[in-house]
């Protein structure tokens, strides 16, 4: 049997921004091809955690691999997707087509004396096509709803073919009917393969759809099986959210 690399381990992870601890002695995995919710309240630290995944803070101890490699020595910066919290908030004067938002996702790879090729719109074509997004190609951005939007930020982070794809909060502020749609799509994109962490505040539908699910808050109260998770949800949550879990768990 060989032994896959984790495209993703956090080895005793600690990090605070000042004196107070945010995260402490975090430990996980994602597997290759694993679709991993993360739940928690607000504030438990779940998008610091982000940050430090993507190197964009550092962990006080700890260790963060990606792909069997220190966070520091990792160089392929392409192999990792990622939609923030905020990307589908362009106001209506925002001046760039979906065309051009998604051939953002490439521009970072790009040596400075290649120009935008016919290869390089292809590439765009077809992340807009995986997202149902092509018809919209030369709308602006801004013109478009919450849930398209969030459809053309998933293209640009797909357009660069990442083996990990980071979502954060990506259906909050959207209707229920994108909501759905959403998570087809992350469905496909599971079926081939894409190692997947989805944060979420929708604790109910993450558990019905992810291979393993951890419950954040400061520490990690629960990783693993979703429908473990589910057996002892009562306990899971109250532990983590506190005896008010029920209030949070609709918050949004
Ligand atoms: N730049 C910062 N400086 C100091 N403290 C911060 C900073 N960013 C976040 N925090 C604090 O760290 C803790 C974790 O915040 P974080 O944003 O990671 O939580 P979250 O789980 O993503 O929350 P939410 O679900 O509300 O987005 C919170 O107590 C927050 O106030």
């Amino acid at each position: 049997m060989t032994i896959k690399t984790p495209v993703l381990d956090l080895e005793n992870v600690s990090f605070s921004y000042d004196r107070k601890p945010v995260l402490e002695d975090i430990n996980f995995g994602i597997e290759p091809g694993e679709f991993v919710g993360l739940v928690g309240p607000n504030g438990s630290g779940k998008t610091t955690l982000i940050k430090i995944i993507l190197g964009l803070l550092k962990a006080n101890h700890g260790e963060v691999r990606l792909f069997g490699q220190p966070l520091s020595k990792f160089k392929k910066l392409s192999w990792i997707g990622y939609v923030s919290q905020k990307s589908n908030s362009f106001n209506s004067g925002f001046p760039a087509t979906v065309f051009e938002v998604v051939s953002m996702g490439l521009y970072s790879q790009m040596k400075f004396y290649k120009w935008f090729g016919k290869k390089e719109r292809l590439k765009v074509w077809e992340a807009l096509e995986k997202v149902g997004m092509e018809d919209y190609a030369k709308q602006n951005i801004g013109r478009l709803s919450g849930g398209q939007q969030q459809r053309v930020f998933i293209a640009r982070a797909l357009v660069r073919n990442p083996k990990l794809l980071i979502l954060d909060e990506p259906t909050v502020g959207v209707d229920a009917k994108s909501e759905n749609a959403f998570y087809d799509l992350i469905e496909s994109m599971h079926k081939e393969k894409l190692a997947i962490l989805l944060v979420s505040h929708d604790i109910g539908t993450i558990t019905s759809k992810v291979d393993k699910v951890l419950c954040l808050n400061k520490r990690l109260h629960y990783h693993g099986d979703p429908k473990q998770f589910e057996m002892n949800r009562q306990e899971i949550l109250t532990d983590a959210y506190g005896q008010h879990f029920e209030l949070l768990e609709h918050h949004h």
